[in-house]
C-alpha cells in the first residue's frame, strides 16, 4: 500500500490557483522532499491532504483512507509539524505536549521529555516566552511524540540552528529507521540532496518532475565550462544545449544528450581550457524552475 497517493490532486482558492492536477505517489519508509519556489502550492498540497482546506477536485489517499471521508482515522497516523507554529502562548510546553500525547492516547509521557532532551528545549517554559526555534522545537515534538506511521513537516527547519537541524535530522533518520515514512516540504536544497530518496518539483501548483534524487543530479544533465578565444565561441550551439551564459572568453552551460555529439562540436573549437562535471542539485533545480 502506498503511504500517500494524490491523484489529479486540485485545489483553488476561489479563482486563484493553488494547485492543479498533482498526481504523485509515496512509498511506505521513503523519505520524500518536495521542493518548489514561494507560492508553488507546497503549503496547499499539504494542507489539503490533512483535510484543513477541501480539495476542489481530484482525490487523495493516505495509507490507502481517504483523505477527505476518512480524515479522522489519518489524523491518527499522521504527524504534522506546519511552517508557523500557533500555540495558545501561556501554556508551558510540557502541558502542551502531554495534552496532545493524551489526544493520541499515547502514553509513554517518556518520549516527550527524551525528544526535548535531544533538542534542548526547556518544556517548563510558557510558549510566549520560547523564541521562535524554541516554538518550532515544540512542534516537532508535537509531530514526533506519538510515533506516526507518516510525518508531514512543511519546512521544518526554518528557525533551526545548524546544530539543531542536525539532531533534527538524526531523529528523522531514526523514525525512518522504525519504519515511518516521511514527506517534507523544503525550499533548502542541500538538506533535500541528503535527507531524501525522491523528490517532487512543483512550480506555478502543477508537479515538473518526481524523481529520485541521484537520477536528478545524474540525468545525464552535465555542466560545460571552457575557456576558448575562438570568435565562434558566441554562436556555440547544439540541441539539448541549456542555460548558456558567456562571459568574455568564458562559457558555461548545461547539456542534456550524448556525450558524442558534445564532444565532436567542442573539438572543432579552438580552446584553452574546458570542464565537464555533474551539475549541483541547485543548478538542476534552477533548469527545472525557468
Ligand atoms: N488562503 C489562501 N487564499 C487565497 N490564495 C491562497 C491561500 N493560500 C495560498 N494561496 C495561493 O495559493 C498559491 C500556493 O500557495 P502555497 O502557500 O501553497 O505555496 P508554497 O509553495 O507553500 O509557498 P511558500 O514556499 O512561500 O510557503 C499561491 O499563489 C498563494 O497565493
Amino acid at each position: 500500500m502506498k503511504a500517500v497517493e494524490m491523484n489529479d490532486l486540485t485545489k483553488y482558492y476561489k479563482k486563484s490557483r493553488g494547485i492543479e492536477n498533482v498526481s504523485l505517489s509515496i512509498e511506505e519508509g521513503e523519505i520524500f522532499g518536495f521542493i518548489g519556489p514561494n507560492g508553488a502550492g507546497k503549503s496547499t498540497a499539504i494542507r489539503t491532504l490533512l483535510n484543513f482546506i477541501h480539495p476542489t477536485n481530484g482525490t487523495a489517499a493516505i495509507f490507502g483512507k481517504d483523505i477527505v471521508s476518512d480524515s479522522k482515522e489519518i489524523k491518527k497516523l499522521v504527524g504534522y509539524l506546519p511552517s508557523e507554529v500557533h500555540y495558545y502562548d501561556d501554556m508551558k510546553a510540557i502541558d502542551l505536549l502531554q495534552y496532545s500525547a493524551k489526544f493520541h492516547e499515547y502514553k509513554n509521557t517518556n518520549r516527550i521529555h527524551q525528544l526535548a532532551e535531544r533538542l534542548q528545549l526547556d518544556l517548563h517554559k510558557k510558549i510566549e516566552d520560547l523564541s521562535f526555534g524554541n516554538r518550532k522545537k515544540v512542534g516537532i515534538i508535537q509531530a514526533l511524540l506519538h510515533e506516526p506511521k507518516l510525518l508531514i513537516l512543511d519546512e521544518p527547519t526554518g528557525g533551526l540552528d545548524p546544530l539543531m537541524q542536525n539532531i533534527f535530522f538524526e531523529l528523522l533518520t531514526e523514525e525512518r529507521n522504525k519504519g515511518a515514512t516521511i514527506f517534507f516540504s523544503s525550499h533548502i536544497l542541500s538538506e533535500v540532496q541528503k535527507m531524501c530518496d525522491r523528490v517532487a518539483i512543483i512550480k506555478e501548483g502543477k508537479l515538473v518532475t518526481v524523481e529520485k534524487v541521484e537520477t536528478l543530479i545524474k540525468n545525464n544533465l552535465k555542466k560545460v565550462s571552457l575557456i576558448s578565444e575562438d570568435s565562434q565561441i558566441a554562436d556555440f550551439d547544439l540541441d539539448g544545449v541549456l542555460n548558456k551564459e558567456t562571459n568574455g572568453d568564458h562559457i558555461t552551460f548545461l547539456y542534456s544528450g550524448e556525450i558524442k555529439p558534445l564532444l565532436n562540436q567542442l573539438t572543432a573549437l579552438d580552446m584553452k581550457d574546458l570542464l565537464i562535471q555533474e551539475p549541483s542539485l541547485e543548478e538542476v533545480f534552477m533548469h527545472y524552475y525557468e
